[in-house]
């Protein structure tokens, strides 16, 4: 088994080594290649997804990503900016299925920004489609408006497009993911707006016949938003689009305490698997030792049990993590008075150490 380790910008170096560092105390046989991706690898090779990188990425098993980006890339042409790399991954994997499951720990209920008594038990999971909608539809570009409120003036313009197998793919993800749970799918759209989302309503509604066990309701991304914050345990699976599920996934992190706790998992059909933590490279927090490794050891726990069929070793993982939570041990964005403030490392040595 391989196991393509690419740890990207800002903190994606500080919180892989500490994914890694658990993997390795695994005692599994697993091979570990690293290589350059985002930023940093625009820095070597000129490209922010180097051949090689996507050939690394092709032939392992998995792979456990960082983050990528920084401001400092900001001005680069676009097909140049660090965050083509992971699109690029989602695009040349095929991985169109995003699970980022938002788990409220027993003991950070209080590190939410929520009242406890809205968060405690939440175990809810966002599946995002990952590879169509806005975020990868064509044309795309800027040019002189010929109609319009300003003809004549500089505009710019996006193609918000989904396909009938896209749709039905993911929604069976959904319905799948939902009979192994509480049998229930929120599919979040804006039907009343956009007939990409009319289109997509239409074929998940479609798609839920074949599964007259689960419940389907519909939800307009608005109001998704706001029962997120009013009764976010009122949810079981919500399955959405590339763009929703980006916005309402890091809404749903602080339901958990902090983004740093938001693991994720994006499978293509054969399950190959990229783990990543749902947030990006922060570069605010870069270099001081402070990030939160536990949403990315979270994801390599997600990766032993979808893509390396090592459940034992993704429980032993998740266990570890508890174990360390309840010792009280806290990075800065889940520290409440009373618990004991650790940096990256400490937090990534905590967790080794609690695997027994
Ligand atoms: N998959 C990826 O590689 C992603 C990359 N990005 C990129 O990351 C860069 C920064 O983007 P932002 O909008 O600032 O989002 P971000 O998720 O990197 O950071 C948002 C806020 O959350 C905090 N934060 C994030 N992860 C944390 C952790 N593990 N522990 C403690 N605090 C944490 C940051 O300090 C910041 O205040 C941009 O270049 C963006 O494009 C953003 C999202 C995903
Ligand atoms: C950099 C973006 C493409 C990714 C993002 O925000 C995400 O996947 O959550
Ligand atoms: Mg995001």
């Amino acid at each position: 088994m391989k196991i393509a380790v690419l740890p990207g910008d800002g903190i994606g170096t500080e919180i892989v080594a500490e994914a890694v560092k658990v993997l390795q105390a695994l005692d599994l046989k697993f091979e570990m290649e690293s290589a350059l991706v985002g930023g940093a690898a625009y820095d070597a090779h000129g490209h922010p997804l180097p051949e090689s990188t996507l050939k690394l990425a092709k032939e392992a098993d998995a792979i456990l990503f960082g983050a990528v980006g920084d401001w400092k890339y900001d001005k680069l042409d676009r097909p140049l900016r660090p965050e083509q790399a992971i699109l690029g991954l989602r695009k040349n994997l095929g991985l169109f299925a995003n699970f980022r499951p938002a788990i409220c720990y027993e003991q950070l209920v209080g590190a939410s920004s929520l009242k406890p008594e809205l968060i405690a038990g939440l175990d809810i999971l966002i599946i995002r489609e990952l590879t169509g909608d806005i975020y990868f539809g064509q044309p795309r570009g800027r040019r002189v408006a010929t109609d319009g409120h300003f003809p004549g003036a500089e505009e710019a313009f996006d193609t918000m497009r989904y396909s009938r197998p896209e749709i039905e793919r993911i929604a069976h993800v959904a319905f799948q993911a939902a009979r192994k749970r509480s049998k229930k799918v929120t599919s979040v759209d804006k039907a009343n707006v956009l007939e990409t989302f009319q289109f997509w309503k239409d074929v998940m509604t479609e798609v839920g016949q074949q599964y007259p066990d689960v419940e389907l309701q519909h939800m307009y991304v608005d109001n998704a938003a706001m029962q997120l914050v009013k009764a976010p345990k009122a949810f079981d699976v919500v399955v959405t689009g590339n763009m929703f599920g980006d916005i309402l996934s890091d809404e749903a992190s602080m339901l958990t305490g902090s983004i740093g706790m938001l693991p994720s998992a994006s499978l293509n059909s054969s399950n190959q698997g990229l783990y990543e933590p749902s947030h990006g490279s922060a570069p605010d927090i870069a270099g001081k030792g402070i990030a939160n490794p536990l949403a990315t050891i979270l994801s390599a726990a997600m990766m032993l049990r979808f893509s390396l069929n090592q459940e034992a070793a993704a429980q032993r993982i998740e266990a570890a993590v508890q174990k360390v939570l309840a010792q009280g041990l806290r990075t800065g964005d889940i520290y409440s008075e009373g618990t004991t403030k650790v940096g990256t490392a400490q937090m990534g040595d905590a967790v080794v150490k609690a695997l027994g």
